[in-house]
Protein backbone atom coordinates (compact mmCIF):
# COMPACT_ATOMS: atom_id res chain seq x y z
CA UNK A 1 0.00 0.00 0.00
CA UNK A 2 1.36 3.46 -1.06
CA UNK A 3 0.01 6.59 1.42
CA UNK A 4 0.11 10.36 0.43
CA UNK A 5 -0.12 11.88 3.72
CA UNK A 6 -1.69 15.29 3.23
CA UNK A 7 -1.95 18.53 5.38
CA UNK A 8 0.75 17.15 7.47
CA UNK A 9 3.38 19.61 9.59
CA UNK A 10 7.04 18.65 9.60
CA UNK A 11 9.99 20.12 10.80
CA UNK A 12 11.76 22.21 8.62
CA UNK A 13 15.28 24.23 10.14
CA UNK A 14 13.48 23.12 13.30
CA UNK A 15 10.00 25.04 12.66
CA UNK A 16 6.80 23.18 11.92
CA UNK A 17 5.57 23.95 8.07
CA UNK A 18 2.67 22.75 6.42
CA UNK A 19 3.80 19.66 4.29
CA UNK A 20 2.83 16.73 2.75
CA UNK A 21 4.34 12.77 2.09
CA UNK A 22 4.86 10.49 -0.36
CA UNK A 23 5.20 6.84 0.63
CA UNK A 24 5.96 4.65 -2.45
CA UNK A 25 7.09 1.00 -1.88
CA UNK A 26 8.16 1.41 1.77
CA UNK A 27 10.30 4.93 1.00
CA UNK A 28 9.30 8.15 1.68
CA UNK A 29 9.23 9.42 -1.93
CA UNK A 30 8.72 12.74 -1.93
CA UNK A 31 8.29 15.73 0.41
CA UNK A 32 6.51 18.95 -0.62
CA UNK A 33 3.57 21.02 -0.51
CA UNK A 34 0.64 20.59 -2.32
CA UNK A 35 1.83 17.05 -3.77
CA UNK A 36 -0.60 15.01 -6.07
CA UNK A 37 -0.18 11.03 -6.54
CA UNK A 38 -2.78 8.87 -8.59
CA UNK A 39 -1.84 5.32 -7.20
CA UNK A 40 -1.62 6.27 -3.35
CA UNK A 41 -4.57 6.08 -0.46
CA UNK A 42 -4.64 9.70 0.31
CA UNK A 43 -4.69 10.02 4.09
CA UNK A 44 -5.62 13.69 5.56
CA UNK A 45 -3.81 14.30 8.72
CA UNK A 46 -5.48 18.10 9.21
CA UNK A 47 -2.52 19.60 10.75
CA UNK A 48 -1.20 16.65 12.58
CA UNK A 49 2.72 16.86 13.62
CA UNK A 50 5.11 13.71 10.83
CA UNK A 51 7.91 12.85 12.66
CA UNK A 52 10.59 10.55 11.74
CA UNK A 53 9.67 7.43 13.86
CA UNK A 54 10.80 7.25 17.12
CA UNK A 55 13.52 5.35 18.41
CA UNK A 56 14.06 3.44 22.14
CA UNK A 57 17.55 2.21 22.97
CA UNK A 58 16.12 0.79 25.89
CA UNK A 59 12.83 -1.76 26.28
CA UNK A 60 12.19 -4.75 28.17
CA UNK A 61 9.76 -7.26 26.32
CA UNK A 62 10.17 -10.28 28.79
CA UNK A 63 9.29 -12.88 26.12
CA UNK A 64 10.59 -15.38 26.72
CA UNK A 65 10.56 -16.12 30.62
CA UNK A 66 7.71 -13.76 31.81
CA UNK A 67 4.86 -13.72 29.16
CA UNK A 68 2.83 -12.61 31.50
CA UNK A 69 4.27 -9.17 32.24
CA UNK A 70 4.78 -8.88 28.41
CA UNK A 71 5.33 -10.75 25.12
CA UNK A 72 7.55 -9.55 21.73
CA UNK A 73 3.98 -8.78 19.89
CA UNK A 74 2.16 -6.59 22.87
CA UNK A 75 5.51 -4.64 23.74
CA UNK A 76 6.08 -3.70 20.24
CA UNK A 77 2.26 -2.83 19.60
CA UNK A 78 2.70 -0.75 23.20
CA UNK A 79 6.02 1.09 21.15
CA UNK A 80 4.25 1.66 18.40
CA UNK A 81 1.21 2.87 20.23
CA UNK A 82 3.73 5.63 21.59
CA UNK A 83 5.03 6.40 18.20
CA UNK A 84 8.44 4.06 18.27
CA UNK A 85 9.43 2.29 14.93
CA UNK A 86 12.66 0.50 16.72
CA UNK A 87 12.96 -0.12 19.84
CA UNK A 88 16.57 -2.25 21.60
CA UNK A 89 15.37 -4.99 23.44
CA UNK A 90 16.96 -5.99 26.52
CA UNK A 91 18.45 -9.61 27.60
CA UNK A 92 17.01 -10.17 30.99
CA UNK A 93 15.11 -12.77 29.34
CA UNK A 94 14.75 -17.36 30.45
CA UNK A 95 17.04 -18.32 28.63
CA UNK A 96 19.33 -15.65 28.18
CA UNK A 97 20.33 -14.61 24.87
CA UNK A 98 24.32 -15.30 25.56
CA UNK A 99 24.80 -17.47 22.75
CA UNK A 100 24.55 -17.62 19.29
CA UNK A 101 21.81 -19.68 18.79
CA UNK A 102 19.62 -18.09 21.17
CA UNK A 103 20.12 -14.72 19.38
CA UNK A 104 19.22 -16.50 16.48
CA UNK A 105 16.59 -17.51 17.88
CA UNK A 106 15.66 -13.93 19.12
CA UNK A 107 16.71 -12.11 16.05
CA UNK A 108 13.82 -14.87 13.80
CA UNK A 109 11.31 -14.22 16.48
CA UNK A 110 11.19 -10.39 16.97
CA UNK A 111 10.75 -10.00 13.13
CA UNK A 112 8.03 -12.65 13.14
CA UNK A 113 6.06 -11.50 15.71
CA UNK A 114 6.30 -7.56 16.22
CA UNK A 115 5.19 -4.52 14.87
CA UNK A 116 8.18 -2.62 14.89
CA UNK A 117 11.61 -3.38 14.15
CA UNK A 118 13.82 -4.52 17.11
CA UNK A 119 17.44 -4.66 17.98
CA UNK A 120 18.41 -7.35 19.85
CA UNK A 121 21.07 -6.85 22.58
CA UNK A 122 22.92 -9.80 23.46
CA UNK A 123 24.16 -10.20 27.42
CA UNK A 124 27.74 -9.40 27.88
CA UNK A 125 28.74 -12.09 30.32
CA UNK A 126 26.94 -15.57 30.46
CA UNK A 127 24.14 -15.69 32.04
CA UNK A 128 24.00 -12.70 32.23
CA UNK A 129 25.20 -12.16 35.48
CA UNK A 130 28.10 -15.12 35.49
CA UNK A 131 31.45 -13.56 35.52
CA UNK A 132 32.74 -15.25 32.11
CA UNK A 133 32.44 -12.85 29.00
CA UNK A 134 30.26 -14.16 25.94
CA UNK A 135 31.45 -14.99 22.71
CA UNK A 136 31.28 -11.02 21.24
CA UNK A 137 32.08 -12.17 17.03
CA UNK A 138 29.64 -14.96 17.12
CA UNK A 139 26.84 -12.93 19.00
CA UNK A 140 27.44 -10.32 16.32
CA UNK A 141 27.54 -12.89 13.61
CA UNK A 142 24.24 -14.10 15.05
CA UNK A 143 22.65 -10.81 14.91
CA UNK A 144 22.94 -8.61 18.33
CA UNK A 145 23.32 -5.27 17.83
CA UNK A 146 24.54 -4.14 20.71
CA UNK A 147 25.68 -6.21 24.35
CA UNK A 148 24.62 -5.04 27.90
CA UNK A 149 23.54 -6.94 30.81
CA UNK A 150 21.13 -4.72 31.86
CA UNK A 151 19.23 -5.10 35.03
CA UNK A 152 23.16 -6.10 36.93
CA UNK A 153 26.05 -4.12 36.65
CA UNK A 154 29.32 -5.78 36.06
CA UNK A 155 30.80 -6.19 39.55
CA UNK A 156 34.53 -7.00 38.81
CA UNK A 157 36.76 -4.52 36.93
CA UNK A 158 38.68 -7.10 34.75
CA UNK A 159 35.54 -8.48 33.18
CA UNK A 160 34.62 -5.37 32.32
CA UNK A 161 37.89 -4.25 30.91
CA UNK A 162 37.46 -7.25 28.80
CA UNK A 163 33.88 -7.05 27.79
CA UNK A 164 35.50 -3.50 26.73
CA UNK A 165 37.98 -5.11 24.76
CA UNK A 166 36.03 -8.02 23.09
CA UNK A 167 33.09 -5.09 22.23
CA UNK A 168 35.44 -2.84 20.84
CA UNK A 169 37.03 -5.51 18.68
CA UNK A 170 33.71 -5.99 17.14
CA UNK A 171 32.99 -2.22 16.83
CA UNK A 172 29.41 -2.56 18.55
CA UNK A 173 28.61 -0.83 21.67
CA UNK A 174 28.33 -1.85 25.06
CA UNK A 175 25.61 -0.43 26.58
CA UNK A 176 26.11 -0.48 31.02
CA UNK A 177 23.54 -0.30 33.60
CA UNK A 178 26.06 1.28 36.62
CA UNK A 179 25.00 -0.31 39.99
CA UNK A 180 27.28 -1.78 42.70
CA UNK A 181 25.96 -3.99 44.20
CA UNK A 182 28.41 -3.66 47.39
CA UNK A 183 26.80 0.35 47.88
CA UNK A 184 23.57 -1.08 47.24
CA UNK A 185 22.42 -1.82 50.80
CA UNK A 186 19.22 -3.23 50.05
CA UNK A 187 17.91 0.15 49.27
CA UNK A 188 14.28 0.14 47.22
CA UNK A 189 14.40 3.67 46.45
CA UNK A 190 16.42 7.12 46.67
CA UNK A 191 18.47 7.77 50.07
CA UNK A 192 17.12 11.06 51.09
CA UNK A 193 14.77 12.58 53.10
CA UNK A 194 11.99 11.01 51.71
CA UNK A 195 13.33 7.76 52.01
CA UNK A 196 13.56 8.65 55.92
CA UNK A 197 10.03 9.85 55.94
CA UNK A 198 8.86 6.94 54.07
CA UNK A 199 11.36 4.68 56.36
CA UNK A 200 12.28 2.97 53.45
CA UNK A 201 15.80 1.86 52.83
CA UNK A 202 17.80 3.99 50.45
CA UNK A 203 19.68 3.38 47.52
CA UNK A 204 22.72 6.54 47.50
CA UNK A 205 24.01 8.24 44.42
CA UNK A 206 27.23 6.45 44.52
CA UNK A 207 25.92 3.13 43.65
CA UNK A 208 25.84 4.68 40.52
CA UNK A 209 28.87 6.95 40.35
CA UNK A 210 31.23 4.84 41.91
CA UNK A 211 30.72 2.21 38.93
CA UNK A 212 30.29 4.67 36.44
CA UNK A 213 33.77 6.15 37.17
CA UNK A 214 35.70 3.19 37.29
CA UNK A 215 33.83 2.46 33.48
CA UNK A 216 34.79 5.64 32.05
CA UNK A 217 38.68 4.84 33.06
CA UNK A 218 38.41 1.58 31.69
CA UNK A 219 36.55 3.02 28.38
CA UNK A 220 39.08 5.57 28.22
CA UNK A 221 41.96 2.79 27.78
CA UNK A 222 39.97 0.71 25.64
CA UNK A 223 38.59 3.13 23.29
CA UNK A 224 35.21 1.18 22.84
CA UNK A 225 32.11 2.49 22.53
CA UNK A 226 30.60 2.95 25.72
CA UNK A 227 26.89 3.28 26.13
CA UNK A 228 25.10 4.03 30.08
CA UNK A 229 22.14 3.22 30.61
CA UNK A 230 19.63 5.57 32.51
CA UNK A 231 21.49 7.96 33.97
CA UNK A 232 19.88 9.44 37.16
CA UNK A 233 22.36 11.78 39.49
CA UNK A 234 23.93 15.17 39.07
CA UNK A 235 27.48 13.32 39.48
CA UNK A 236 27.04 11.05 36.98
CA UNK A 237 26.01 14.01 34.37
CA UNK A 238 29.72 15.69 35.53
CA UNK A 239 31.61 12.95 35.32
CA UNK A 240 30.40 12.39 31.44
CA UNK A 241 30.85 15.66 30.46
CA UNK A 242 34.60 15.66 31.50
CA UNK A 243 34.56 12.41 29.78
CA UNK A 244 33.09 13.53 26.59
CA UNK A 245 35.63 16.21 26.82
CA UNK A 246 38.50 14.03 27.62
CA UNK A 247 37.54 12.36 24.13
CA UNK A 248 36.36 9.03 25.52
CA UNK A 249 33.76 7.21 23.36
CA UNK A 250 31.08 7.69 25.73
CA UNK A 251 27.69 8.15 25.23
CA UNK A 252 24.07 7.97 27.58
CA UNK A 253 20.26 8.02 27.42
CA UNK A 254 17.81 9.55 29.88
CA UNK A 255 14.61 8.57 30.79
CA UNK A 256 11.60 10.27 30.76
CA UNK A 257 10.64 9.54 33.99
CA UNK A 258 13.99 10.50 35.67
CA UNK A 259 13.10 13.84 33.68
CA UNK A 260 10.14 14.41 34.73
CA UNK A 261 9.83 12.83 38.66
CA UNK A 262 12.32 13.75 41.54
CA UNK A 263 11.88 11.28 45.09
CA UNK A 264 9.81 14.58 46.38
CA UNK A 265 7.12 13.82 43.83
CA UNK A 266 6.71 10.07 45.68
CA UNK A 267 3.37 10.24 47.61
CA UNK A 268 3.37 7.54 49.89
CA UNK A 269 5.23 3.84 49.27
CA UNK A 270 3.84 2.47 46.21
CA UNK A 271 5.18 0.13 44.20
CA UNK A 272 4.70 2.54 41.03
CA UNK A 273 7.21 4.90 41.82
CA UNK A 274 9.76 2.29 42.52
CA UNK A 275 12.47 1.36 39.51
CA UNK A 276 16.12 1.23 39.33
CA UNK A 277 18.05 3.91 39.32
CA UNK A 278 15.62 5.66 41.91
CA UNK A 279 14.02 8.80 41.16
CA UNK A 280 16.61 11.21 42.37
CA UNK A 281 16.52 14.29 44.07
CA UNK A 282 15.02 17.72 42.55
CA UNK A 283 18.94 18.76 42.45
CA UNK A 284 20.14 15.43 40.21
CA UNK A 285 16.51 16.22 38.06
CA UNK A 286 17.37 19.71 37.32
CA UNK A 287 21.29 18.27 36.23
CA UNK A 288 19.82 15.98 33.96
CA UNK A 289 17.90 18.38 32.28
CA UNK A 290 21.07 20.59 31.93
CA UNK A 291 23.04 17.90 30.86
CA UNK A 292 20.20 17.18 28.17
CA UNK A 293 20.41 20.72 26.67
CA UNK A 294 24.13 21.03 26.56
CA UNK A 295 24.75 17.34 24.85
CA UNK A 296 26.38 15.35 27.79
CA UNK A 297 23.43 13.40 27.64
CA UNK A 298 22.76 12.13 24.00
CA UNK A 299 18.97 10.45 24.02
CA UNK A 300 16.44 9.87 25.65
CA UNK A 301 15.27 5.96 26.11
CA UNK A 302 12.12 4.87 28.27
CA UNK A 303 13.31 1.44 30.23
CA UNK A 304 9.74 0.21 29.41
CA UNK A 305 10.13 -2.43 32.11
CA UNK A 306 5.99 -4.06 32.63
CA UNK A 307 5.34 -5.53 35.73
CA UNK A 308 2.05 -7.75 36.74
CA UNK A 309 -0.61 -5.45 38.76
CA UNK A 310 -0.21 -7.60 41.83
CA UNK A 311 3.10 -7.08 41.65
CA UNK A 312 3.37 -3.47 42.14
CA UNK A 313 0.58 -2.95 43.93
CA UNK A 314 3.09 -4.31 47.31
CA UNK A 315 5.13 -1.98 48.97
CA UNK A 316 8.56 -0.90 47.52
CA UNK A 317 10.32 -2.93 49.78
CA UNK A 318 8.62 -6.26 48.16
CA UNK A 319 7.51 -4.55 44.67
CA UNK A 320 9.51 -5.55 41.44
CA UNK A 321 11.80 -2.35 40.30
CA UNK A 322 10.51 -0.97 36.98
CA UNK A 323 8.14 1.01 34.73
CA UNK A 324 6.17 0.70 31.31
CA UNK A 325 6.93 3.89 29.53
CA UNK A 326 6.96 3.53 25.87
CA UNK A 327 2.93 4.91 25.37
CA UNK A 328 3.39 7.45 27.44
CA UNK A 329 6.49 8.99 26.68
CA UNK A 330 6.12 11.32 23.68
CA UNK A 331 3.18 12.94 25.11
CA UNK A 332 4.42 13.15 28.89
CA UNK A 333 7.55 14.95 27.29
CA UNK A 334 5.81 17.12 24.88
CA UNK A 335 2.98 18.36 27.24
CA UNK A 336 6.06 19.03 29.98
CA UNK A 337 8.88 20.17 28.39
CA UNK A 338 7.70 21.21 24.52
CA UNK A 339 4.49 23.18 25.30
CA UNK A 340 6.54 24.84 28.69
CA UNK A 341 9.24 25.75 26.31
CA UNK A 342 12.34 24.21 28.35
CA UNK A 343 12.94 21.59 25.12
CA UNK A 344 12.20 22.83 21.32
CA UNK A 345 10.03 20.30 19.20
CA UNK A 346 13.24 19.71 16.91
CA UNK A 347 15.28 18.88 20.42
CA UNK A 348 12.77 16.68 21.85
CA UNK A 349 12.54 14.86 18.04
CA UNK A 350 16.44 14.52 18.46
CA UNK A 351 16.81 12.98 21.38
CA UNK A 352 14.01 10.49 20.77
CA UNK A 353 14.58 9.58 16.59
CA UNK A 354 17.94 10.93 15.26
CA UNK A 355 20.48 10.78 17.58
CA UNK A 356 19.87 7.22 19.02
CA UNK A 357 19.45 6.15 15.43
CA UNK A 358 23.09 8.09 14.79
CA UNK A 359 24.51 6.54 18.13
CA UNK A 360 24.06 2.92 17.06
CA UNK A 361 23.86 2.92 13.53
CA UNK A 362 20.11 2.00 12.80
CA UNK A 363 18.74 0.70 9.87
CA UNK A 364 16.18 3.34 10.43
CA UNK A 365 17.39 6.95 10.08
CA UNK A 366 16.00 9.47 12.37
CA UNK A 367 15.31 12.02 9.47
CA UNK A 368 12.77 12.39 6.81
CA UNK A 369 14.30 12.76 3.64
CA UNK A 370 13.10 11.17 -0.07
CA UNK A 371 14.76 7.87 -0.07
CA UNK A 372 14.80 6.97 3.87
CA UNK A 373 12.83 3.76 5.11
CA UNK A 374 9.37 5.31 5.46
CA UNK A 375 9.14 4.89 9.55
CA UNK A 376 7.17 7.89 10.81
CA UNK A 377 5.03 8.75 14.01
CA UNK A 378 2.05 11.03 13.42
CA UNK A 379 1.22 12.90 16.48
CA UNK A 380 -1.92 15.06 17.01
CA UNK A 381 -0.21 18.49 19.19
CA UNK A 382 -3.46 20.26 19.74
CA UNK A 383 -5.71 18.00 21.64
CA UNK A 384 -5.72 17.18 24.86
CA UNK A 385 -6.23 13.79 26.32
CA UNK A 386 -5.88 11.60 29.36
CA UNK A 387 -3.66 8.37 30.33
CA UNK A 388 -5.98 5.64 31.41
CA UNK A 389 -4.62 2.06 31.78
CA UNK A 390 -7.59 1.31 29.46
CA UNK A 391 -5.90 2.69 26.39
CA UNK A 392 -2.44 0.67 26.72
CA UNK A 393 -1.30 -2.04 24.60
CA UNK A 394 1.14 -3.28 26.75
CA UNK A 395 0.55 -5.71 29.71
CA UNK A 396 2.13 -3.45 31.87
CA UNK A 397 -0.13 -0.95 33.46
CA UNK A 398 2.88 0.01 35.67
CA UNK A 399 3.36 3.78 35.79
CA UNK A 400 2.58 6.58 37.81
CA UNK A 401 1.66 8.57 35.04
CA UNK A 402 -2.15 7.03 34.73
CA UNK A 403 -4.62 9.88 34.77
CA UNK A 404 -2.03 13.05 33.62
CA UNK A 405 -3.77 15.06 30.84
CA UNK A 406 -1.36 15.27 28.17
CA UNK A 407 -0.93 16.50 24.45
CA UNK A 408 0.55 14.72 21.77
CA UNK A 409 -1.72 11.36 21.18
CA UNK A 410 -0.04 9.20 18.14
CA UNK A 411 -2.39 9.02 15.45
CA UNK A 412 -0.79 7.08 13.30
CA UNK A 413 2.58 4.94 12.92
CA UNK A 414 4.66 3.25 10.33
CA UNK A 415 7.15 1.16 9.71
CA UNK A 416 8.54 0.75 6.55
CA UNK A 417 5.62 2.62 4.70
CA UNK A 418 2.69 0.64 6.84
CA UNK A 419 0.47 1.23 9.26
CA UNK A 420 1.05 -0.91 12.32
CA UNK A 421 -0.87 1.61 14.54
CA UNK A 422 -3.34 4.02 14.13
CA UNK A 423 -5.63 5.86 16.58
CA UNK A 424 -8.85 4.15 17.27
CA UNK A 425 -8.43 1.96 14.77
CA UNK A 426 -7.08 -1.93 15.60
CA UNK A 427 -8.21 -4.20 18.28
CA UNK A 428 -5.70 -4.84 20.89
N1 LIG B 1 14.59 -0.57 35.23
C1 LIG B 1 14.02 -1.31 36.11
O1 LIG B 1 13.62 -0.78 37.15
N2 LIG B 1 13.83 -2.63 35.92
C2 LIG B 1 14.33 -3.39 34.81
C3 LIG B 1 15.75 -3.78 34.97
C4 LIG B 1 16.64 -2.60 35.02
O2 LIG B 1 16.89 -1.97 33.99
O3 LIG B 1 17.12 -2.29 36.10
C5 LIG B 1 13.47 -4.60 34.61
O4 LIG B 1 13.82 -5.48 33.84
O5 LIG B 1 12.37 -4.63 35.19
ZN1 LIG C 1 18.77 -1.02 33.88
Amino acid sequence: MNYLLKNGQLLVDERLQAQDVLVVDGKIAAIGADLEATTATVIDLHGDFISPGLVDLHVHLRDPGQTYKETIKTGSQAAAHGGFTFVGAMPNLTPVPDNAAQIQKMVVRNQAEAVIRIGQYATITEQRTAGKLVDFPALKAAGAFAFSNDGSGIQDADTMYQAMRAAKAVNLPLAAHVEDDSLLHGGVMNAGAKADELGLPGISNVVETAQLARDLVLAQATGVHYHVCHVSTAESVQMIRLAKQAGVQVTCEVTPHHLLLSDRDIPADQGNYKMNPPLRSEHDRQALIAGLIDGTIDCIATDHAPHGTDEKQQSMRQAPFGIVGSETAFSLLFTNFVKTRIFTLAQLINWLSYRPAQLFNLPTSGQLKSGQPADLAIFDLKHRYQITADSLYSKGKNTPFIDNQVYGETVYTLVAGQIVYQRGGTTK
